[in-house]
């Protein structure tokens, strides 16, 4: 089977950490990179012992500098750096050297010159069964595209040189992968896999801060992948990607990610590629929406959070057997509110606040879900049950809150419900629109592959979003019925409000939850009869309004009186407003829309501001 790797640059940590949390998210090897080998505490002899120990190959020693095409004396001195080093992978049990095309000003150019330097080392390379194998940097200064690294290696036509594929050089200059076919498999030495978001900016800054694993980005990593397997390659696939996150962030975290991106490729290239596949990934189940959202509260909070649903509309519709728990519904609408003095509600209560600890999703099969889950290293969930209790499947997601599973057999999760009488009336909410979580910046591709790669959500473009003290990232991912939306916030400004949801007021989370209405004007005023207030927005936005959107004078007075948000997209509209925030910690908003696909990112600039002169100064500690 083809085996899976990741750079060590990749990742956060020291050597031996990086190692540690490769190996432990289930990779089969590693490429070792010379800095994190030269800034380490101890021999190559010991970490090929480690490596040993935690059933790790080295697939390659990475990477070795301006070799080729060099005048004298600089060749000659290259000729013995490289001796030098392959005494180097010898002691670390590599064969294969990962030579970068040449970026020094000395090099001289000439495609039998280079193959001629290669053809040279691959005898030294020979006597130690070592090999080499030469790779296309973007920017390198005569070799820059993966088919010209290829002639060399064709003409230099030595069994220890071959030629090192990544699809990053190759696909963000936007060279045609189709010439890959022509290279044989054998003499394809190691293939990097590494996607890239589309940005406008140099090609050198661009590779080394924001890569990321395929399927986080712009880049058709799926067609370079179909391009490699045409030649028959049966070698490692190798994760190489130099990202600011990444070496940020935590290395366990990102090398599950890392597992799971290579784990969905291999998935996206099956059955042209059966060898690829470890375990089979059972496939993505359907979602249909939110069958209910668990909030976790204590007794006084459960108090004024039924007040508030209350003058939502909402209705107490149901009150647990044995639990303090109640549901409440309006429309299609489900609340859970958990006040529970143990169990997984109340710890996220403890650790988080009150805010929603769970996030219950329909779909047409949750042990499929489950297995596809398992398979994607995602962790699952189990609590105990009481008797006659129905277990409902979970896993864990953002800021250590769960997703409930619901297919026709968790359609009954309410049974351990007593029904409690309420009026009957027209709803005026009709279901869940969109569930906004934030997250530290670093976190977003990370949870943006977890929604994309276990369900059956796409992504949408980002938004940059201005907050009064800092910019936010805001990424929607949607089903194909739009029946279930996410939008995740992060921001890398620790002043922000997402930054101090997650920094002050207790983690990552939902951050708001958002319902639809048929009529936002007869909802609002409903809503305000029983007591219900909105988030103020000031009036300079309203004259804006007025200004852009030749709007009826007695709409424009409706907006501003009831502190309606209004967006257009070509003929679409939208009309959103707020709650106040709950116990600065999460807050509800009220859409309508009419033909119209977005979340109102014009408008989210103002909110942010509004919820801001609502909350604590940012500069006063919480006391
Ligand atoms: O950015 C670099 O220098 C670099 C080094 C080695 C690689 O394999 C690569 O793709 C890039
Ligand atoms: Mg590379």
């Amino acid at each position: 089977m083809t085996k899976r790797s990741i750079a060590t640059v990749s990742l956060s940590g020291a050597l031996d950490e990086k190692l540690r949390a490769i190996a432990s998210a289930g990779f089969d090897a590693v490429e070792i990179f010379e800095n994190d080998l030269l800034s380490f505490g101890a021999g190559p002899r010991d970490i090929a012992m480690l490596c040993g120990d935690l059933n790790l190959e080295i697939c390659a020693f990475q990477p070795f500098r301006d070799f080729e095409g060099m005048p004298e004396p600089q060749r000659s001195r290259n000729f013995a750096r490289a001796e030098r080093k392959f005494d180097l992978m010898q002691e670390l049990g590599t064969d294969l050297l990962l030579i970068c095309s040449n970026v020094s000003p000395a090099a001289l150019g000439g495609i039998d010159r280079a193959a001629d330097d290669f053809r040279e080392l691959g005898e030294r390379a020979a006597k130690r069964s070592l090999r080499v194998g030469y790779e296309a940097l973007a920017w390198g200064r005569h070799v820059n595209d993966y088919r010209d690294a290829w002639e060399i290696v064709r003409r230099a036509d030595h069994p220890a040189i071959g030629v090192i594929l990544d699809s990053f050089h190759a696909l963000a200059p936007g060279f045609p992968v189709r010439a890959m076919a022509s290279i044989p498999g054998d003499k394809i030495f190691l293939v990097q896999l590494a996607d890239a978001p589309k940005l406008e900016l140099d090609i050198l800054s661009w590779s080394r801060h924001f890569r990321s694993f395929p399927g986080q980005g712009d880049l058709p990593v799926g067609e370079f992948m179909a391009a490699i397997a045409a030649t028959g390659y049966a070698g490692p696939l190798s994760l190489e990607i130099f990202n600011d996150q990444f070496r940020a962030g935590s290395a366990v975290q990102t090398a599950v990610d890392g597992l799971r991106s290579l784990i969905l490729l291999e998935d996206q290239l099956a059955p042209d590629w059966p060898k690829l596949i470890g375990e089979p990934l059972a496939p993505k189940p359907k979602s249909r929406g939110t069958g209910f959202i668990e909030f976790a509260v204590n007794e006084t909070k459960a108090g004024e959070l039924a007040r508030l649903l209350a003058q939502l509309g909402f209705r107490k519709t149901g009150k647990h057997r044995s639990k303090a728990v109640e549901r409440w519904s309006q429309g299609k609408v489900e609340l859970v509110v958990n006040s529970e003095t143990d169990g997984f509600a109340h710890s996220h209560y403890v650790t988080h606040g009150p805010g929603v600890c769970a996030i219950a999703l329909d779909v047409d099969n949750a042990g499929l879900v489950m297995q596809r889950a398992e398979t994607l290293k995602a962790r699952t969930f189990y609590q105990p049950v009481g008797p006659g209790e129905l277990e409902i499947p979970a896993i864990h997601g953002v800021g250590g809150s769960l997703l409930y599973f619901l297919d026709q057999a968790g359609k009954n999760w309410d049974t351990d419900f007593e029904q409690v009488p309420s009026d009957a009336r027209a709803d005026a909410l009709l279901a869940v629109d969109h569930i906004a979580q934030s997250m530290p910046y670093d976190e977003m591709l990370s949870w943006l592959l977890f929604y994309t790669g276990i369900l059956d959500l796409k992504r949408l473009p980002q938004m940059e979003i201005a907050d009064p003290r800092g910019l936010v990232q805001s990424q929607a991912v949607i089903n194909g019925d739009q029946s279930l939306r996410f939008v995740l916030n992060g921001s890398s400004a620790n002043r922000t409000l997402p930054a101090r949801f997650i920094s002050e007021f207790f983690g990552s989370g939902v951050q708001h939850v958002a319902f639809t209405c048929r009529d936002i004007f007869a909802a609002v005023a409903e809503m305000r009869k029983r007591g219900a207030d909105f988030l103020d927005i000031p009036d300079n936005y309203y004259d804006d309004v007025e200004a852009k959107y030749d709007l009826a004078p007695e709409l424009m007075r409706q907006l501003r009186a009831n502190h309606i948000l209004y967006d257009r997209e070509g003929d679409g509209e939208f009309f959103q407003v707020y709650t106040h925030i709950f116990d600065e910690r999460f807050f509800f908003e009220i859409v309508e829309r009419r033909d119209y696909q977005g979340f109102g990112a014009a408008n989210a600039g103002i909110r942010l501001a509004a919820q801001a002169r609502e909350v604590r100064p940012a500069s006063m500690p919480r006391v």
